[in-house]
């Protein structure tokens, strides 16, 4: 029997360029992920009889979202191994064990990381030996997220957001994650995105040239000015509270702020640790806000520890 223990960030996406639904109802993206130090583990301990198992023990301090998490094959982790084994021929099974520290539902990816986490695991658990571009291939079947998982650090996503590239950048940042009481569907925002635009021309998505500039340049006051989210109004439709929290940043001096992915959590870009302690301080005593986190990137993405 044998066991791997992977650790995988949490993903922010520092602009979110959405273009008009596709015939397959997806949209095209323009986006630069930022994997952030904010993990879940995935340990994957093999079996003999084939089966697939999986566990979730919650670090979160919001308790009932762990509620949320299906321990049952319609987990994410254990969709991964799923098809890792269908893919690789494997007669083994799995026990998966997560330990979830990024919220649920929350805009930072956590499902989508933890599939990550189960490929790498099981292929390392099982001995498949699938390289990471193999992978990265069974990971865009899973989600749009999880490649980008795999990979970490700073890339650009297109497509609708499986397809990564590298994106120069220097720097490391601070960041205040303000995590709402409640999780939003994903699926519901970009519903929600195509209600407000409905009868409007909705133009491709295009990462801005002054957020590539800021990141290639290190400068953190730069990446704060040109943070943006096109599913910001869609999102904030759903839930209007959200707008005093990204309020409470600002004023507190956030070098800027914004909705991760499809939200609820905010994201706010600080100066240096001491600003971050003080833009968490003004945050904590929001009534949106069910925790605040500090927390840096870029980060590696999907390794076993
Ligand atoms: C909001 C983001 O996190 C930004 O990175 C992603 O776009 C969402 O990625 P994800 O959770 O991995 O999304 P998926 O599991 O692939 O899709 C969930 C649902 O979101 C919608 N969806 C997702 C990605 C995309 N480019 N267009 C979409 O419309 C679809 O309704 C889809 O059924
Ligand atoms: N391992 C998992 N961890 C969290 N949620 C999971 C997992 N497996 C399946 N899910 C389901 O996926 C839903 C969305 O979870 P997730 O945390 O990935 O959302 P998200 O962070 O908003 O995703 P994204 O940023 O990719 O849009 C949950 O409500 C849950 O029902």
């Amino acid at each position: 029997m044998s066991s791997a223990n992977v650790r995988v960030p949490a993903k922010i996406n520092l602009c979110l360029g959405v273009g008009p639904v596709r015939d397959d109802g997806y949209h095209p993206l323009a986006t630069v992920y930022q994997a952030v130090d904010l993990h879940d583990e995935v340990r994957a301990t093999s079996r003999e009889d084939g089966e697939i198992t999986v566990s979730v023990q919650s670090e979160l301090d919001v308790r009932s979202e762990v509620a949320f998490v299906p321990e049952d094959d319609d987990n994410l982790a254990v969709r991964a191994a799923r098809l890792l084994r269908d893919r690789t021929g494997v007669t083994l099974g799995a026990d998966l064990a997560i330990r979830k520290v990024i919220p649920v539902a929350g805009g930072m990816a956590g499902g989508s990381a933890d599939a990550a986490a189960a490929l790498v695991a099981c292929n390392e658990a099982w001995g498949t030996g699938l390289s990471r571009g193999a992978l990265e291939q069974l990971a865009a079947q899973l989600g749009s997220d999880v490649p980008f998982l795999l990979h970490g650090g700073n890339a650009i996503g297109g497509g609708r957001g499986e397809t990564i590239s590298p994106v120069l950048a220097r720097g490391a940042y601070q960041w205040v994650f303000a995590m709402a009481h409640e999780g939003l569907s994903t699926a519901a925002v970009y519903a929600e995105f195509d209600r407000l635009t409905a009868g409007t021309t909705v133009a491709d998505p295009v990462v801005p040239d002054a957020l590539l500039a800021a990141l290639r340049a290190g400068d953190a006051e730069a990446l704060g000015a040109a943070l943006s989210n096109d599913l910001t109004e869609a999102a904030l439709s759903l839930r209007p509270e959200l707008e005093d929290t990204l309020s409470i940043g600002i004023e507190a001096g956030a070098l800027g702020a914004i909705l991760s992915g499809s939200g609820p959590t905010a994201l706010f870009l600080a100066a240096d640790e001491q600003h971050s302690l003080d833009i968490a301080f003004a945050l904590s005593s929001a009534s949106g806000c069910a925790d605040v986190v500090q927390s840096r990137g870029p980060v590696h993405g999907a390794r076993v520890i």
